[in-house]
């Protein structure tokens, strides 16, 4: 069994070499979600490739292929928070490294940017498909654990990310010195707990004014505000894609809400309107979060990096369609159809 499962995962590693069907994969429009599912190992591989990090950090390339099929395993299959969602998140965060040369003109050390990768491919790991206040309200295993200090998910892809990095033969970090080592931990740490909803509120104030005031490349605690921007931003860049893209990212988004909602009501608690398929409408709902939370955000990135700008544009035009369905929405739920079905 060990030899066929060793082959398989061999394999999983050479399909995109001979895979010419994907262009512009470094550029800003492109959708990782349109890469084929068993070939998201290898692009995960030709990412740390292309950045530079197997060679700068002396990382052996079966450790790697190793880590990432550990951390594929680590995902459960919700039907947004799983391995395709991650695959997502990290590939934005290879977009901002190409597109805005962070590394090559210094707004991160290359060591930060490995952390940031490998963040973004854990930040979400064994997600069930519930949010925060969900553990805690139910107490969870989870909240039971972490909810003394909060982020209870993300405290959790954290522990996760930190046991697959001792499972044997899966440590990328091996090659690295001590003090480097524990940098990286601590960048793992604050890269994936700036994915909680909460500090993103906490921090994104910090950033207006660190971006207003102007950006300092050598003041740490600017350093540490951008990387969890940037974190954030990843973990949004559905929003930066065409609208088929948003609008499929929308359907797994409140399939997963809508069962949290209906497993409270099961439970006897009334969920968040958001969580309510009786109640969310959910154009209303994706345009508050586009104006309240992705717009403010981007518009932060591009004020730092005018090559940011056309993400801009593309939230806005996706805004401007949840807008339109708005009232179609209306129109067609008079007779019930309360499907996605409609939206063009
Ligand atoms: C398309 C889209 N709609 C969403 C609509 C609502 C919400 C939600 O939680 N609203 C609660 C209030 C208090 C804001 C999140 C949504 N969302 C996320 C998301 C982002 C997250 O955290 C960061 C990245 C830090 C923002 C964490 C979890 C998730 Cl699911 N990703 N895409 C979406
Ligand atoms: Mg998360
Ligand atoms: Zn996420």
């Amino acid at each position: 069994h060990m030899k066929q499962v060793e082959t398989e995962s061999v394999q999983s590693f050479l399909n995109c070499r001979d895979d010419h069907s994907i262009k512009d994969f470094d550029k800003f429009h492109f959708s990782p979600r349109s890469v084929p599912y068993k070939h998201m190992p290898c692009y995960v591989l030709k990412m740390f490739g292309e950045l530079g990090f197997i060679n700068t950090w002396r990382i052996k390339t079966t450790t790697l292929a190793r880590f990432i099929l550990f951390v594929k395993k680590g995902y459960r299959d919700a039907p947004y928070h799983n391995w395709v969602h991650a695959f997502s998140v990290a590939h934005f965060a290879y977009l901002l490294m190409v597109n805005l040369n962070l590394i090559k003109n210094d707004y991160i050390t290359s060591l930060q940017g490995l952390a940031f990768l490998v963040s973004c491919l854990c930040h979400d790991i064994d997600h069930r498909g519930t949010n925060n206040s969900f553990q805690t309200k139910c107490g969870t295993v989870l909240a039971s654990l972490y909810s003394s200090e909060g982020s209870v998910m993300e405290r959790h892809h954290l522990a996760q990310s930190m046991c697959i990095l001792n499972t044997d033969g899966c440590n990328i970090f091996e090659s690295l010195s001590s003090e480097e080592y524990s940098e990286v931990l601590d960048l793992l740490r604050n890269n994936i707990l700036s994915t909680d909803l909460t500090s993103h509120f906490r921090m994104a104030e910090q950033q207006r004014e660190m971006i207003s005031a102007g950006f300092k490349k050598n003041d740490p605690t600017h350093r540490k505000l951008l990387l969890a921007m940037f974190m954030t931003c990843c973990d949004l860049s559905d929003q930066t894609k065409d609208w088929r893209v948003t609008k499929k990212t929308a359907e797994q988004i409140y399939d997963e809400f809508f069962s949290q909602g209906d497993l409270e009501k099961s439970m006897g608690t009334a969920p968040a309107e958001m969580m309510d398929r009786e109640r969310a409408s959910i154009p209303d709902l994706q345009v508050q979060f586009i104006t309240n939370l992705v717009l403010p955000l981007f518009k932060n990135l591009a004020d730092l990096f005018p090559a940011a700008q056309p993400l801009v544009d593309t939230i806005i035009n996706n805004k401007n369609v949840w807008k339109h369905a708005r009232h179609l929405f209306q129109e067609y739920s008079q007779n019930g159809t309360k499907s996605m079905e409609i939206l063009l």
